[in-house]
């Protein structure tokens, strides 16, 4: 009879991540996603007119060896420097922010960098896991609509942490710590104008009351669509305080906010879409790197086991299939 495969509940940078590790190492792995595509909060969205970057709009690479997988990527054409005119608005006053980070895009899209790790490893979407348990030696996986996956002989949980916690069930001080971490809310919203906004801004930085950053999407390498495409983010506090207002309430604020703020007079938007990130980032950084109860072959990761940031997610899969290979 053949190994059973190692289940990885979640196709966001850090499962993907965990997958890649093992999958070099010549195990067999599983991934099972609620959505209907793999990325996450690297999600994408495309749209007649293009497509833009919903939630994570660029990274950065400080660690060696994210690094060294950034060069990869770059070399495969899934990722490209993004090199933004940088503005910063502070009470009002809009003034350029250059400065010497490199910051890096997928491409075409933020979205390509997910879909090029998961590449052929076997998946299934829009299967929402509710339960992970594990029986003499295996671990069989429950979905939303009853049905049982498996046997495997290991499970990684790559969710947002209060995802994760339900899923760590088996593991109860595993559980506990992902039940500790607070996430915040980012509401997000999409502009396409047909004719381009006259203004140099291309990324900003927001230092006011709504909003947190914008970015022009056309900025970015390989985005080609035919609307000018701007991204909003508003803050984790404003989010949180607007956490149920409605998607038009919530796209007529931020448009507003953002016509006040961008030095140029704004038309009315060609398209418009709003998308609420309900877990968008850990309140604060961990030092984890990943959770691991290796008696059982349980583990979990995510960006919460680090950084809120894409480098903190790749680097915690990466640790959890360090952990997990370590102990085969
Ligand atoms: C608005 C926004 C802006 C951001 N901007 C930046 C930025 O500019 N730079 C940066 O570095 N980072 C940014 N980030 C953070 C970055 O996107 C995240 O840190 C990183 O993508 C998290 O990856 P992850 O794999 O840990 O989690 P996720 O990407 O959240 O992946 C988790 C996956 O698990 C799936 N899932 C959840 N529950 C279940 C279940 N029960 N069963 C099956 N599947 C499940 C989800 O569908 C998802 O695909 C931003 C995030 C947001 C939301
Ligand atoms: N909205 C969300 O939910 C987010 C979730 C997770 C991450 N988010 C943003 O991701 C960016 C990634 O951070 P990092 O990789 O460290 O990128 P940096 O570009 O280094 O930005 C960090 C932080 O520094 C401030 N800053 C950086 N450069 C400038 C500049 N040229 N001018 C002004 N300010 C700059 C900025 O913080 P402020 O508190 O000062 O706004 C950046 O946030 C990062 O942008 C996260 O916000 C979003």
């Amino acid at each position: 009879m053949s190994k059973a495969p190692i289940a990885i509940i979640g196709t966001g940078i850090a499962g993907l991540s965990a997958a890649q590790a093992l999958h070099t190492a010549g195990q067999a792995v599983q991934l099972f996603d609620k959505s209907r595509r793999c990325g996450g909060r690297t999600a994408s969205k495309q749209i007649e007119s293009g497509s833009f970057d919903l939630g994570a709009q660029y990274f950065t690479a400080r660690d060696r060896r994210f690094r060294e997988a950034l060069q990869h990527w770059q070399e495969e054409g899934w990722a490209a420097p993004w090199s933004p005119n940088l503005y910063l608005s502070r009470a009002g006053q809009l003034e350029p922010s250059t400065d010497e980070q490199a910051r890096w895009v997928g491409t075409p899209q933020m979205a390509s960098i997910a879909r090029a790790l998961l590449g052929d490893l076997p998946v299934t979407f829009s299967c929402r896991i509710t339960e992970a348990f594990r029986g003499e030696e295996l671990w069989t996986l429950v979905d939303a609509d009853g049905a049982s996956h498996g046997p495997f002989s290991h499970v990684i949980v790559a969710t947002p942490a209060p995802q994760a916690s339900a899923l760590l069930a088996a593991a109860p001080k595993l559980a506990a710590v992902a039940a500790s971490v607070a996430m915040e809310p980012t509401w997000a919203v999409a502009l396409g104008f047909a004719t381009p906004l006259p203004t140099q801004v291309e990324g900003c930085f927001v230092q006011d009351d709504a909003l947190d950053w914008l970015a022009r999407e056309r900025s970015k390498p390989g985005r080609n669509g035919h609307l000018d495409t701007w991204v909003l983010h508003a803050t984790n506090s404003w989010s949180r305080q607007h956490l149920d207002l409605s998607k038009e309430a919530v796209s007529e604020q931020l448009l507003g906010a953002f016509a006040e703020l961008i030095d140029c007079v704004v038309p009315a938007p060609e398209f418009t879409l709003a998308h609420r990130w309900l877990y968008a980032r850990p309140a604060q950084p961990h030092e984890w790197g990943a959770l691991a109860d290796a008696g059982l072959g349980l583990y979990a990761c995510g960006d919460w086991c680090l950084s809120g940031r894409v480098e903190g997610a790749w680097l915690s899969g990466q640790e959890a299939a360090r952990r997990l290979l370590e102990h085969l």
